[in-house]
């Protein structure tokens, strides 16, 4: 497969500065997309690093320079689990984000949950033709797992490496809840910027894994904005990079 071109690496302390630094950023991407009279669309992420940044956020003093009412948001990925459970992945941007300021819930694209009415294929099968209808993605945001999985495609997994559509249901995930539903490689790659969230330890052997891709390259390693990539990372992630 063609190889995907190194992202531009931004390091940084710890998680609080990496955080702060990505909520900055964002806020001053969606000001430049409103200023040109653009609803920014935003692709949020779950786990440990979507959080601080979604916490980052609801503290920014410059959050409300935004205004949020005409921003999209939808979610890389979501797990197989009934609204308003605690393991949502919209429920953090719930408890932070969307608390801290108003917001039109028709642009925040939620992935349908298990107690909707649809089924696991039914819920992935809307969130693809919601994805497919956007005209554009700004940025995503992508927390970077342990074993170098970006939303829920993991490593090794090539049903869900080599998906095409653009929103898919995944089984037997290693990372619990075992079902979920997940933007696929393509659809991520939609966007104009690619960010990636890594920090902690735990996090060397993935960063190591995109800054220097070995035989078989992470789903992490194949993320790629069309305008920009950058992995942010805290020096624990960076180990010896
Ligand atoms: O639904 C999820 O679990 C997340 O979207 C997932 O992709 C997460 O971002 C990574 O697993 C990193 O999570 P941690 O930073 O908590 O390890």
């Amino acid at each position: 497969m063609p190889s995907t071109p190194r992202p531009r690496l931004a390091r940084f302390a710890d998680l609080a500065a990496l955080s702060e630094a990505v909520a900055e950023e964002t806020i001053a991407l969606c000001r430049s997309r409103q200023a040109e009279g653009a609803v920014p669309c935003l692709v949020l992420t779950g786990g440990s690093g979507g959080a601080a940044v979604l916490a980052a956020l609801a503290a920014h003093p410059e959050l409300r320079t935004v205004d949020w009412r005409r921003v999209r948001l939808l979610w890389g990925d979501e797990r197989w689990v009934p609204a308003g459970h605690p393991e949502r992945n919209d429920r953090l941007a719930d408890e932070t984000l969307l608390a801290a300021v108003a917001h039109d819930p028709a642009l925040v694209h939620r992935v349908p949950a298990s107690d909707s009415g649809l089924d696991l294929d039914g819920a992935a099968a809307a969130y693809a033709e919601l994805v497919d209808g956007l005209e554009r993605i700004d940025l995503v945001l992508s927390g970077v797992g342990p074993d170098g999985h970006v939303a829920s495609i993991f490593p090794g997994r090539d049903d869900l490496l080599s998906a095409t559509a653009s929103a898919i249901p995944v089984r037997d995930s290693p990372k619990p809840p075992p079902e979920r539903v997940s933007l696929t490689l393509p659809a991520l790659n939609r966007a104009e910027r690619s960010w990636l969230l890594a920090a902690g330890a735990a996090k060397a052997e993935a960063v190591a894994g995109i800054v220097a891709p070995g035989p078989e390259t992470l789903p992490a390693a194949r993320l790629a904005g069309s305008a920009e990539t950058t992995l942010w990372a805290d020096e624990a992630a960076l180990g010896a990079q």
